[in-house]
């Protein structure tokens, strides 16, 4: 599903790399949270997976595509089988919730529809289903800016699921939450993954929320990989580890 070979992303005059030499395989159906210490690469990795970071050495390959070698055409086919969530919801503060959603189907369309705003019976069914299972059907007609931000992080999972995408990646996106609807949504997303037999890997800071949802683990520390295993498999050694 996922190929990371050899991935070396070093940012100009930085002097150590991002992403150092990372290899490994996620496999189909994977829910995988990220750990690390700030600025131990955890959104750079991310963003090598949808083609958004170039790579200073190695490959990825997501879906059988090396993503390095790809026309534009093909990344944007790839990229719309990948849908992301972001730390602050990326919204566009003065539209509707359903609005905001059907921006996650532009990837899968024509430039013309999109400009025209034509949406088929089929997406507007798509986008009713999943704000209802994000449970803000309710609001689909309510700009996003009178809205909470756990509420704004629902649009945004609503936003990448009407995409129908086969991964789902996650940059901090319960970092501005409070715990509860941190919870909330951790519980969603999972229950999303189960559902739609997602490949997920998300950023997170807080480890419990790693340890409660999570099937594997990744701990990222200066670019490089030092912990990869089950939620069980973790010790306080390898936490002390990855945060020293
Ligand atoms: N656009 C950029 N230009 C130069 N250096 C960058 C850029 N983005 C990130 N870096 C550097 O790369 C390293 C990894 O950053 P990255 O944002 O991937 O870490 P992170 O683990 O996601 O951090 P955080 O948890 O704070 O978001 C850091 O040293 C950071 O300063």
């Amino acid at each position: 599903m996922l190929d990371f070979n050899n991935v070396t992303v070093r940012y100009d005059e930085a002097e150590d790399p991002a992403v150092d030499g990372l290899t490994m395989q996620i496999a189909k159906g994977e829910f995988v949270c990220v750990l690390g210490r700030s600025g131990a690469g955890k959104s750079t990795f991310i963003r090598t997976i949808n083609g958004l970071q170039p790579l200073t050495g190695g490959s990825v390959t997501a879906l059988g595509y090396e993503l390095g070698g790809l026309d534009q055409k093909k990344l944007r086919q790839l990229r719309s089988e990948i849908g992301m969530i972001f730390q602050h919801f990326s919204l566009i503060p003065r539209m509707t919730v359903r609005q905001n959603v059907y921006t996650g189907r532009f990837g899968k369309r024509s430039s013309y529809r999109n400009y025209l705003g034509l949406f088929t019976e089929e997406e507007k069914q798509l986008t009713s289903y999943f704000l209802e299972e994000v449970g803000l059907l309710p609001y689909a007609d309510r700009r996003v800016e009178r809205l909470s931000g756990g509420q704004k992080q629902r649009v945004g999972i609503a936003r990448a699921m009407v995409q129908e995408p086969s991964i789902l990646l996650g940059d901090e996106p319960v970092a501005s939450l409070d715990p509860t609807t941190s919870d909330h949504i951790f519980q969603l997303l999972r229950q999303l993954h189960e559902e739609r037999e997602l490949t997920t890997v998300i950023n997170v800071h807080d480890v419990e929320l790693a340890k409660k949802y999570a099937s594997r683990i990744i701990g990222l520390k200066q670019g490089r990989l030092v912990f990869d295993g089950s939620p069980d498999d973790m010790s306080k050694a390898d936490l002390d580890d990855i945060y020293e």
